[in-house]
C-alpha cells in the first residue's frame, strides 16, 4: 500500500490543542470592528495598520497564561500602557526543491516539500524603559544591539513609503534600503570581510522588515534565533528565519488571529498569507531576487506546487495534501554556495542564450507538471519500484537540465557518480547548486550492504548524510515559551525557555530537547500551528 506522508505527521484532532498554556485569539477591540475574518477595521473602514492595531490593543489585558483579552473601554479613555508581552518562540522549517530550482525564479513551476529540519526564534520583551532592539544569532555568531529611537522612523512612515501589515512588497525600496545603510556600518567591525557581509545582510533584512511594520512605540525587545538546519546548504535555512521573524512581528503587533484549535481553513489561510508576504521581503533583502517558494513552503509546510508568473501578484500555491512519503537519501557536500551568486549565474545565461536557455527552463516545467501528474495519480505507490522508477527517472532529467544551466559542482557530481555506480537511486541537486545538497530517491530493495558502502564512501570524502522526514507542519507558535520537553518541569509540568537555556542548549540534538516542535515523540504539546488543510 502507498505510504502518504500525511498520515504520519502532525494531524491531530483540535481537541488536543488549545489546553495548557498560551492560546492565542483574534483581538477585536472595543473600537474596532471585524470584518468577519476577524481582522480589525478602523472606524474608517480600512484596516488597521500596524500603529493603528498597536492603538487599539493597548486595552488588552491577559488572563495569566498570556492570552490576550479584549476589554472594553469608552474611546475617550486614557491609553494605557501595553503589558508586558510574555516570552515567545517561533518555528518554521527548511525545505528540499523536489523539483524546479532556477526555473521557479523564470515564472516555471517547482514543488517543494518541508523537512523536520527547523529554525527557532525566541522573542523576549524587555522592560519599558530599556529601549533597544538586539539580534542574537549564535549560530553566526552575531550580536548586535540598535537604539529604536535612533532608528530612521520617519523615512519608513513618511505617507509616500509607509507600509501596512496586509500590503503585497514586491519590491524593496531603494531609499529605505539606503536609510538603513548607517545602522548596518557599525555591526561586526571585528569579523573577517565575509561574516561581516553575512551579518549586515542579516541585520539589514531585519531592519527593513522591523522598521516598516513596526513604530516608534515598538517595545524593546531580543530575538534570539537558533537552527537545526545547515547553513547555505540548499535547504532554505533564510527562509526559515524570514518566516520566524515576519511570524514574530506580525505576533508582536498582534495582526495575526490564531493560532487557535477551531480557526476556520480560511483565516488559517490569511494569516499564513499575511506572514508569507513579509517573509518575502527579508528574502528579497537577502537574495535579491527570490522566487518566494523557499518561504511558502517554510511558512505553509507540507507540500507545494508553487509558481510565481507575475512577480507583481502573489504566487500560485497549489497544496499537494497527498505528497508520498519518498525513500530520500539527503546528503549535504559541505561546500558552501550562494543562493544570490547561483541564480544570478543563470539570469546571466539567459540573457546570453534566450532561447536556448529559454528552452531549458520550460524542459524543466514539463518535467515539474509531469512529476505532480505522477504522484497524484492514485496508483502510485512508493513501495514499488515502477513508480519510483519513473519518478527517479524525472529527477534523473532534472539534474540533467540544472547541469546544463551551470548549477552543479564536481562534489555534487560525486554523489551522483557513487550513487549511479551502486545502481542505488536517483539523483539531483536541490536549493541552489553551487555546492550544498543532493537529494537521492532511494530504489526499493536495495541491499543494505549496498547502501553501507555508499554511506562509508561519503563519509570518507567528507559529505554528511541527513535523516529528515518531508511534508510537516509550518510555521508554529509557542506562546507562552513553556514547553513540557521531559527536562526540569515546573510544577504545573511545564518548563520555561529563557534565554539561558536556549542558548546553551547543546547541538542540534540539545535544541530539539529543548524546545523543538516534534522533540523526536511526535506533535509535543504546546506548540500551535495554523491548519489549512482544507
Ligand atoms: N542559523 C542561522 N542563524 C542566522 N542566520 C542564518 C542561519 N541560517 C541561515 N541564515 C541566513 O541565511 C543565509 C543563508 O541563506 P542561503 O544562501 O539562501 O542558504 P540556504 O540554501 O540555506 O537558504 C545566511 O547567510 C544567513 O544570512
Ligand atoms: C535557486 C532557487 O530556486 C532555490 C534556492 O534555494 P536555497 O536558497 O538554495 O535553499 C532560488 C529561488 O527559488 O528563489
Amino acid at each position: 500500500m502507498t505510504q502518504r506522508m500525511m498520515n504520519t505527521v502532525g494531524f491531530h484532532a483540535d481537541a488536543e490543542h488549545g489546553h495548557g498554556h498560551g492560546q492565542f485569539n483574534p483581538y477585536i477591540s472595543s473600537n474596532g470592528n471585524s470584518n468577519g475574518n476577524g481582522h480589525l477595521q478602523e472606524p474608517n473602514g480600512h484596516l488597521n495598520g500596524s500603529s493603528g492595531v498597536t492603538l487599539t490593543l493597548t486595552n488588552g489585558t491577559t488572563n495569566g497564561n498570556g492570552v490576550l483579552k479584549p476589554v472594553s473601554r469608552p474611546s475617550h479613555d486614557r491609553r494605557k500602557s501595553t503589558p508586558m508581552m510574555p516570552t515567545f518562540m517561533v518555528s518554521a522549517p527548511g525545505k528540499v526543491i523536489v523539483f524546479g530550482e532556477h526555473a521557479v525564479v523564470h515564472g516555471k513551476a517547482a514543488i517543494a516539500a518541508a523537512i523536520s529540519l527547523r529554525s527557532y526564534l525566541l522573542v523576549t520583551t524587555l522592560s519599558k524603559s530599556r529601549r533597544t532592539v538586539t539580534l542574537r544569532f549564535p549560530d553566526i555568531d552575531l550580536n548586535h544591539t540598535w537604539n529604536i529611537d535612533s532608528l530612521p522612523w520617519d523615512t519608513f512612515s513618511h505617507p509616500s513609503k509607509k507600509k501596512y501589515y496586509y500590503d503585497l512588497v514586491t519590491t524593496l525600496d531603494p531609499e529605505l534600503v539606503a536609510a538603513i545603510q548607517p545602522f548596518l556600518a557599525n555591526i561586526s567591525t571585528d569579523k573577517s570581510p565575509d561574516l561581516r557581509k553575512v551579518h549586515q545582510n542579516s541585520a539589514g533584512s531585519f531592519l527593513y522588515m522591523f522598521l516598516s511594520l513596526g513604530s516608534q512605540s515598538f517595545p524593546g525587545c531580543q530575538y534570539t534565533l537558533r537552527s537545526t538546519i545547515p547553513i547555505g546548504a540548499g535547504l532554505g535555512s533564510s527562509a526559515t528565519i524570514a518566516v520566524c521573524m515576519s511570524a514574530a512581528l506580525l505576533l508582536q503587533l498582534r495582526t495575526l488571529s490564531g493560532p487557535h484549535p477551531d480557526q476556520p481553513a480560511d483565516e488559517a489561510r490569511l494569516q499564513i498569507e499575511r506572514i508569507n508576504r513579509w517573509a518575502f521581503v527579508y528574502e528579497m533583502f537577502i537574495h535579491g531576487n527570490p522566487s518566494g517558494v523557499d518561504n511558502t513552503v517554510a511558512t505553509q509546510g507540507k507540500a507545494v506546487e508553487f509558481q510565481r508568473t507575475d512577480y507583481n501578484k502573489p504566487p500560485t500555491v497549489r497544496p499537494l495534501w497527498d505528497f508520498p512519503e519518498l525513500p530520500l537519501l539527503l546528503v549535504d557536500t559541505k561546500t558552501p554556495k550562494s543562493t544570490a551568486f547561483e541564480v544570478a549565474k543563470v539570469a546571466k545565461l539567459r540573457e546570453k542564450h534566450p532561447k536556448l536557455v529559454g528552452a531549458i527552463l520550460d524542459s524543466v516545467h514539463k518535467v515539474t507538471k509531469s512529476s505532480a501528474d505522477m504522484i497524484e495519480q492514485l496508483d502510485f505507490d512508493t513501495n514499488s519500484e515502477e513508480s519510483l522508477k519513473e519518478l527517479g527517472e524525472l529527477m534523473t532529467i532534472n539534474h540533467g537540465l540544472l547541469v546544463s544551466l551551470g548549477v552543479s559542482h564536481p562534489r555534487l557530481e560525486r554523489v551522483r557518480e557513487l550513487v549511479d555506480h551502486e545502481g542505488i537511486g536517483w539523483t539531483k541537486l536541490t536549493g541552489a547548486g553551487g555546492g550544498g545538497c543532493s537529494i537521492t530517491l532511494l530504489r526499493p530493495g536495495v541491499s543494505r550492504e549496498k547502501l553501507d558502502r555508499l554511506e562509508q564512501r561519503l563519509d570518507e570524502e567528507g559529505y554528511e548524510k541527513f535523516e529528515t522526514t518531508l511534508g510537516g507542519d509550518g510555521v508554529g507558535v509557542l506562546w507562552p515559551a513553556v514547553l513540557k520537553n521531559g527536562m526540569d518541569e515546573d510544577h504545573e509540568g511545564g518548563m520555561e525557555i529563557d534565554l539561558d537555556k536556549f542558548l546553551s542548549a547543546q547541538g542540534n540534538e540539545g535544541v530539539e530537547k529543548l524546545v523543538g516542535v516534534h522533540g523526536g515523540v511526535g506533535e509535543r504539546e504546546g506548540w500551535k500551528f495554523w491548519r489549512v488543510e482544507s
